[in-house]
């Protein structure tokens, strides 16, 4: 049987840099939840079976309106959420490999709840590249400024060499049972992605190209941004 995929969207934070009363990914983004739009990017690609989406066990967020109007009986919300955002992923994935049907060959793709502007083009690509890699990657964009390293003083030390520097992004994509592999023996608090616990077991994942428009919502400027770019993209979700 050919792999299937599976998606896995961390959503289990709680927006300390946003600062909003809710966690931003129940902020309103274009008259529906932020998350609704994440959601609806993955479902987008008819290749992913099933959308794990990964809350914390005490979430008051989550609600029906989060949910597209098409393609939600390929979502599962599990209340399995951890301290940090790896340990919120390894739960889900966890999950996800004690379902009957899912082996640890089948591809995962994990994908920020915070990234709402993924594109269909962007998620195609992401598979499609990935399909003839054998341990994966992740979608991320070549450093376009120049590049400083600070001292203690916020003075710039040193200029840094940008031409082999990649802002990494998400979805990451790798083999379900290597990613749980990676992230059961990686220090949790320490990888900030995928990508990083997959790295430490000495393999070298793809770097995809993928766009500045899949921006992750950290601070409250990057709300307006995420309107403009799905107004611009895709009206209606
Ligand atoms: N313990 C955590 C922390 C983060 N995330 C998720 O990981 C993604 C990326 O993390 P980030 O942007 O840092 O989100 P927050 O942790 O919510 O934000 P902050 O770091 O500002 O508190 C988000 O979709 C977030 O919900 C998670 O599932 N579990
Ligand atoms: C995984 C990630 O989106 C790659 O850019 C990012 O590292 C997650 O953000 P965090 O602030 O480190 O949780």
């Amino acid at each position: 049987m050919s792999s299937q995929y599976f998606a896995v969207i961390p959503a289990a934070g709680s927006g300390s840099r946003f600062g909003a009363p809710l966690p931003k990914q129940y902020l309103q983004l274009n008259g529906v939840p932020l998350i609704r739009h994440t959601l609806q990017a993955l479902l987008a690609d008819a290749r992913i079976a099933q959308v794990v989406v990964v809350l914390s066990p005490e979430d008051q967020g989550w609600n029906e309106a989060c949910l597209p109007s098409t393609g939600a009986d390929r979502i599962v919300v599990v209340r399995v959420g951890g301290d940090t955002r790896a340990e919120s992923v390894l739960n889900g994935i966890k999950w996800l490999s004690d379902q009957a049907n899912v082996s640890s060959d089948d591809w995962v793709l994990v994908h920020d709840a915070a990234r709402p502007c993924l594109s269909a083009l962007q998620l195609e690509s992401l598979i499609n590249v990935l399909a003839e890699e054998p341990v994966g990657g992740l979608l991320a964009i070549p450093v376009a400024d120049t590049v400083k390293r600070s001292d203690n003083d916020d003075r710039v030390a040193a200029t840094v060499d940008r031409r082999q520097l990649w802002q990494a992004q998400t979805p990451q994509m790798f083999r379900l049972g290597l990613l749980q592999h990676a992230l059961s023996v990686v220090d949790l608090a320490a990888a900030t992605d995928e990508s990083a616990a997959i790295e430490a077991l000495g393999h070298a994942p793809k770097l995809v190209p993928g766009s500045l428009s899949n921006l992750k919502v950290t601070y409250p400027a990057d709300l307006p941004l995420a309107a403009a770019i799905i107004n611009s993209n895709n009206p209606t979700v």
